[in-house]
């Protein structure tokens, strides 16, 4: 009789489960259904099966999404080649998606080539909202987020004087100067190693070879694989991309495993070194990251932060050139606070507003990357009345939100004052730009774990030449401005920079040389 009562009481809580497991199922089906009825955000109608794939060949992507905001609005779609795309075009949508629904908005799409070959799914940056991703980012936050500015700051102070002094040397190679400090900095900051000098270090050369790697194989449009994955499968002796692919992430591992045993022997030789990749090789256990997966997140340092903060100290350039009435004002601060007998630092930070304002300017100004990372949507969402569906490839449109009318009335002229209140010392930002001023760093729970470390750079580089250097446009013979087009850009997919135009760049003064030569040993 007990066990028949056992039986029963079983088949009882079988029932239960059953039947809570039905409603749920139930539910899930309906509110699955349910969503399905909503519309999808508005878009440009594409063709059959392939979308609207073509529509995007004819000009670079983020100006053709600004142009379909204009008709669409704040928020449509498209369709690529199969592949549900939305376009966010408003700092509001952006916020409300990103931002405040970051528990499922913050998924990659796929990246085959850069992400899943490239770096044997490795690189974090483009890793999937997973296990993974979580230990990598908690890793590289805890390093590069403000509380370390005091190991930070005296190795981009000595890097902003190495910059300014190969800009007095060869002011011509001006933009690679640029990609060398960027990367030079990322070496001393993540190995502790000294400062680079020369655009010809083969240090420097291999980095910039897997970073031109990268961003190629990561330009949409690039690779069919990325649109038809089943092409995956095709032997390797069939498909260059893939042989190239796995060659090159070979290179790169062994490249960055040899960088992190630079770190790995000094930690065994018992020397003091708080450089990050130190920090990552002493708590591998806490961060539960293996030799292989900290070399890799060292090596993503340089593809996210070196292409960046060097277009970024590209386009001050194109600034100063095109606005000196900015360049002077910024001057005239620089000297009133910092003066002519030593150079700028970190603790003048606080005292330099327009400066500030023209690194929140730089980067409105020129987003260098005009359409972010893409995110995906881990489930089926509804937003203002439309269904955003699973999976969906989300873009937000950088360059159509730091250009908005609303926010930023002369939104095509150079004007740090906007970031300024008018007694010219507070820093005013507009809302849902996380209290940047611009969304080129951008959002949620992927939004750039560099961008302490980016600020602090494009700071005290943008006011060390400042104080060193007259920045000005080159004349032609008839003594009239040769002035570099703002439309000229070097389009590379995710990142944008100005293409290198020829401007005049001179010292400020005589002692200038001298004061910064210290400052950079
Ligand atoms: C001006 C300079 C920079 C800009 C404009 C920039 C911008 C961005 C953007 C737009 C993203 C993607 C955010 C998203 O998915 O919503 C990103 C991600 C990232 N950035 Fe930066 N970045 C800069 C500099 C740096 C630097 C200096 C570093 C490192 C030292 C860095 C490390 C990273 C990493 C590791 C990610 C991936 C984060 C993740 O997927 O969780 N960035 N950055």
């Amino acid at each position: 009789m007990d066990s028949f009562n056992a039986f029963l009481t079983t088949l009882q809580q079988y029932s239960y489960y059953l039947f809570y497991s039905g409603l749920v199922i139930l539910a899930l089906s309906l509110s699955h259904s349910r969503s399905r009825h909503y519309p999808l955000p508005p878009g440009p109608a594409g063709i059959p099966l392939i979308g609207n794939i073509f529509d995007l060949s004819k000009k670079a992507q983020f100006l053709q999404f600004s142009e379909w905001s204009k008709v669409y609005g704040p928020i449509f779609s498209l369709n690529l080649l199969g592949q549900q795309v939305i376009v966010l075009n408003s700092h509001r949508v952006a916020g409300d998606l990103l931002d405040r629904r970051s528990n499922i908005y913050s998924d990659r799409p796929r990246f085959i080539v850069v992400y899943e070959y490239l770096s044997d799914k490795l690189l974090f940056s483009g890793a999937p909202y997973g296990d993974y991703w979580r230990r990598s980012r908690k890793a590289a936050h805890e390093s590069l987020n403000t509380r370390v500015a005091p190991y930070v700051q005296p190795i981009q102070e000595k890097e902003a004087a190495n910059l300014v002094l190969s800009l007095i040397d060869d002011s011509e190679s001006w933009d690679g100067h640029m990609k060398r400090s960027s990367a030079s900095s990322i070496l001393s900051l993540v190995y502790g190693m000294p400062p680079v000098t020369s655009i010809d270090d083969p240090l420097i050369v291999r980095i910039m070879q897997h970073m031109h790697r990268n961003v190629e194989g990561g330009q949409p449009g690039q690779h069919l694989v990325e649109a038809f994955p089943i092409l995956k499968w095709v032997p390797s002796f069939m498909a260059k991309w893939k042989r190239d692919s796995i060659y090159w992430c070979q290179e790169d591992t062994r490249f960055f495993e040899e960088l992190l045993s630079y770190t790995q022997k000094a930690i065994d030789h018992g020397e003091s070194t708080t450089c990050f990749s130190a920090t990552w090789i002493q708590n591998a256990e806490r961060y539960g990251l293996n030799f292989r997966e900290i070399a890799w997140l060292a090596g993503t340092m340089f593809g996210a932060g070196v292409e960046t903060t060097s277009a970024a100290l590209s386009a001050f350039i194109m600034a100063m050139t095109l606005y000196p009435d900015v360049l002077r004002k910024a001057q005239e601060e620089i000297d009133s606070v910092v003066g002519r007998e030593r150079v700028p630092a970190f603790n003048d930070r606080e005292h330099l507003p327009y400066v500030r304002a023209i690194v929140k300017e730089t980067l409105r100004w020129w987003p260098v990357g005009p359409i972010g990372v893409p995110h995906r949507v881990r489930e089926d969402d509804i937003y203002d009345g439309y269904l955003i569906p699973k999976g969906s490839t989300i873009i937000y449109n950088v360059w159509a939100m730091n250009r908005d009318p609303e926010l930023y009335p002369d939104f095509d002229v150079f004007r740090p004052e906007r970031f300024l209140d008018v007694s010219g010392e507070v820093d005013v930002t507009p809302a849902d730009t996380h209290k940047q001023g611009h969304v080129t760093f951008g959002f949620g729970r992927r939004t750039c774990v560099g961008l302490n470390v980016a600020n602090q750079s494009l700071f005290i580089g943008i006011a060390y030449m400042l104080w060193a250097l007259n920045i000005q446009a080159i004349t032609d013979d008839a003594n009239k401005l040769i002035l570099p087009s703002r439309d000229d850009m070097i389009d590379e997919g995710l990142i944008v920079r100005p293409k290198p135009f020829k401007c005049c760049i001179t010292p400020r003064l005589a002692n200038v040389r001298t004061l910064v030569e210290t400052a950079a040993h």
